[in-house]
């Protein structure tokens, strides 16, 4: 950690899976809508969880922290435990009021090769996670700084945008928003997002095809 405090009152999992990488890459190439169709449209964050980066592609597995509401305590001794390729998975409890993340974690965050964050709650120092190409999605966005003192657990299952995330899942996400795919859902959801890109594909083309010339319209 690069804060000074006791983190005691921080529970920690004893450890989870992650998807390996060559597994889980044609999730990062597709649309998270696709994504969602794949998983019968379940495990997709409301849209209450929105962009506030420059960047909105996001793929990897679920680092989970459940913070008390306003306080980080616990995100940045999450951080100790992330590897490369890990996304920050925070049940925030949809609190406003506090922003859980900003311009420094944001450089912890680069220094473990952390991709971006999902925080059901606030963010703050936007423009600078921006800069620093990070994807991350929130609630709101407000300058009021968060409390360091915990309590909060690492690893454990968290609430996020009205869906259940396990340590390890896969996420992602793009302009329209983040979608989970259960980590052992994995294969059966890239098996089938290739074939959803192409029936909608065959469909965009049907409706082009019908499209009257601009003469047949022009008045
Ligand atoms: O104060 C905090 O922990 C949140 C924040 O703004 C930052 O990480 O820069
Ligand atoms: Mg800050």
């Amino acid at each position: 950690m690069f804060i000074v405090a006791a983190t005691d009152s921080v529970s920690i999992a004893p450890r989870w899976e992650r998807a390996a990488e060559e597994e889980t890459r044609p999730l990062g190439e597709a649309p998270a809508a696709d994504v969602g169709d794949a998983l019968q449209r379940m495990t997709v964050l409301d849209g209450g969880i929105r962009l506030f980066t420059g960047r909105a592609a996001l793929m990897g597995n679920a680092l989970t922290v459940d913070v008390r509401s306003g306080d980080n305590l616990a995100i940045h001794r999450a951080l100790d435990e992330a590897r490369p390729g890990d996304v920050l998975v925070v049940n925030g409890h949809g609190d406003l009021t506090r922003a859980l993340i900003g311009g420094l974690i944001g450089e912890i965050m680069v220094n473990a090769g952390v991709a971006g964050a999902v925080v059901d709650g606030a963010v703050r120092d936007v423009q600078a996670l921006t800069e620093m190409g990070l994807a991350v999605y929130a609630r709101a966005i407000t300058p009021a700084g968060p409390f360091k003192h915990g309590p909060g657990a690492i690893g454990a299952p968290v609430a996020v945008g009205g869906v259940v995330v396990a340590a390890g899942d896969v996420l992602v996400g793009d302009a329209d928003g983040v979608v989970v795919v259960p980590r052992e859902r994995v294969r059966e959801v890239v098996a089938a997002v290739g074939g959803i890109a192409e029936r909608e594909e065959a469909l965009r083309r049907r409706i082009l095809a019908a499209r009257p010339e601009p003469a047949a319209t022009a008045r």
